[in-house]
């Protein structure tokens, strides 16, 4: 990776960097604008609840508001509660847990059926397997469980055994490989499947939309975006189906501050 790949947007297999006010970016009157959370706008930390929200981020997300007249929504794995912790004074959409709930207008909903018996089982499972290795952390979600191997990277293969055995009882899941973590998920949901539907509603259908992400599980939805016309940037070296590469969150804050006006 050359390091002007890692300071502008740069089409994934083009040589030219595109500047932040260039006309690629769509002119935010029409633009919707669809954020990852963890990695896009706040920094990867050690643990899941180590996170920081900066002012620069809330400030950020005020403004897009503002300025795109409610077109502004987070897609994110973490669940809604959780993203509610965090940003209690965003109250613009959330699609939560990788899509499987939503929140609109403040109403939190389910957008698939979910078996919550076998979810209910599968984290009795993790976490009576995280209290025998200690070294890993399990973290219940409202429709699977992750494991998370940060503090234990040596032991990557042993997580990933376990996760893939319990996937293979769980009829309907699957395992989701993210950033030092393995997940289990029901099969039929995605960040996609969920943005597809809010991209359908008011204030969002008709605009060209704007998905930024890092992780494996935003590559569907980078793809989806790019389908509809829009403009798909990916953050970090990780390889992507996205057109357009920004070097980390700080560098995305800096680009929407400018493309925002
Ligand atoms: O879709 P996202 O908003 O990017 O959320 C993805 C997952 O983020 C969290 O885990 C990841 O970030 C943690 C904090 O930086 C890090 O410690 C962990 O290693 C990462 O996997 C969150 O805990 C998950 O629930 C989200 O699915």
């Amino acid at each position: 990776m050359l390091f002007y790949q890692l300071t502008g947007f740069m089409g994934a297999s083009e040589d030219d960097t595109i500047a932040c006010k260039a006309p690629h970016l769509p002119d935010p009157s029409t633009a919707s604008l669809l954020l990852d959370f963890d990695g896009t706008l706040v920094e990867i930390a050690d643990r899941p609840d180590g996170i920081v929200v900066t002012d620069k981020v809330r400030y950020l997300l005020r403004h897009a508001s503002e300025r795109l007249e409610g077109r502004i929504a987070l897609v994110s794995g973490r669940s809604i509660e959780d993203l509610q912790r965090f940003l209690p004074d965003f109250d613009g959409p959330l699609i939560g847990t990788h899509g499987a709930e939503m929140r609109i207008d403040g109403e939190r909903t389910e957008t698939e059926k979910i078996d919550h018996s076998t979810v209910s089982r599968l984290i009795r499972l993790a976490e009576d397997f995280g209290a025998l290795r200690p070294e890993f952390l399990v973290e219940r979600k409202p429709s699977g469980v992750v494991l998370h191997y940060r503090q234990a990277e040596d032991h990557a293969a042993l997580a990933l055994r376990f996760m893939e055995s319990l996937a293979m009882a769980a009829d309907g899941f699957r395992l989701q490989p993210a950033l030092m973590a393995y997940e289990l998920k029901p099969e039929n949901i995605g960040k996609d499947v969920a943005l597809r539907k809010l991209l359908a509603m008011p204030p969002f259908a008709g605009t060209t939309p704007v998905f930024i992400g890092d992780d494996l599980t935003d590559e569907p939805a980078l793809d989806l975006v790019q389908e509809m016309g829009g403009f798909g940037i990916k953050i970090g070296e990780a390889e992507t189906v996205a057109r357009h590469r920004l070097a980390d969150p700080s560098g995305l804050i800096g680009c929407l501050e400018e493309w925002l006006g």
